[in-house]
């Protein structure tokens, strides 16, 4: 619990899938109030990292460290509780509930874990005034006496991060934020996360194919190539990196995705 470890660390974390290593090895450090885009290619095992880091699958070696404890063996929900808020995923929406009553519920739920020490006590009063502060962080607010259903599917999107903020994480893990989005939906939730950054006790990952994406919100860039950390830098000096550009994604550096 100290800012003496990354908030986040993989220790050599590795899974086989029969003969097939899908990740393989991979050691890396999150810090604090940082974002970090992880690419490849396709099959590079960008997704099975996400999933050995939130608990869905079970390391075959290797470690993940959250505040320098060992998460292994923990699942997904225990991980939750720690600090590990994957987006999109863990959050589900009660659609005849309003805006307010959908966030309330995760705040309320959240403080009665025994992991956060600090709201284990928290009154009804505090759990308003969190779930009033987290609306308004993604300018919900107006709309919070509306039903679930009455939203748009960026307003929906909004109300999913907004869940997500009141788990209180201390890594937020978003796997393609923008993808399946329409054309006005994208800055929307691009803003959401950068707001996210603003708050240097979170670190943010990111599983993202779109360049324009990478370099708005990224501070880092880690890219996986058969399983295996590759390239590890500031956005500029790896997307540009020959290593990246021609042995590892096949493209040029003006094209619009970094991978597949
Ligand atoms: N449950 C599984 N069983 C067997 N093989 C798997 C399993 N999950 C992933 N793989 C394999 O592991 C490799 C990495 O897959 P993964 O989905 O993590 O890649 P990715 O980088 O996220 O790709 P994409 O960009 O296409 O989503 C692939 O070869 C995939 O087929």
């Amino acid at each position: 619990m100290t800012s003496e470890h990354p908030v986040l660390e993989t220790r050599d974390l590795t899974i086989r899938f029969g003969g097939h290593v899908a990740v393989d090895a991979v050691s890396c450090a999150f810090q604090r109030g940082t974002t970090t885009a992880i690419v490849g290619p396709n099959g590079a095992g960008k997704t099975t990292y996400f999933n050995l880091i939130s608990g869905q699958l079970t390391a075959t070696s290797g470690k993940v460290l959250l505040n320098g404890e060992d998460l292994s063996g923990l699942s997904v929900a225990a991980r939750t509780d720690r600090g590990i808020g994957r987006a999109f995923q863990l959050t589900n929406l009660f659609p005849s509930l309003t805006v307010r009553e959908n966030v309330r519920l995760v705040a309320q739920a959240r403080a009665r874990r025994g992991y956060d020490l600090f709201s284990v006590a928290s009154s009804h009063v505090e759990l308003i005034e969190r779930a009033e502060h987290v609306l308004a962080e993604v300018r919900l607010i107006e709309k919070a006496d509306q039903t679930v259903a009455a939203l748009s599917h960026g307003d929906q999107r909004k109300l999913e991060v907004a869940m997500l903020i009141a788990l209180q994480p201390q890594v937020l893990m978003f796997d393609e934020p923008t993808a399946g989005m329409s054309v006005d939906e994208v800055p929307v939730v691009l803003d959401l996360i950068a707001g996210l950054k603003r708050d240097t006790d979170r670190s943010i990952l990111l599983v993202e194919h779109k360049m324009d994406v990478i370099r708005s919100l990224a501070d880092r860039i880690i890219v996986l190539h058969n399983g295996a950390l590759v390239a590890d830098g500031e956005p500029a000096e790896v997307i540009a990196s020959p290593i990246v550009q021609q042995a590892y994604l096949g493209r040029e550096p003006e094209e619009e995705t970094v991978d597949a």
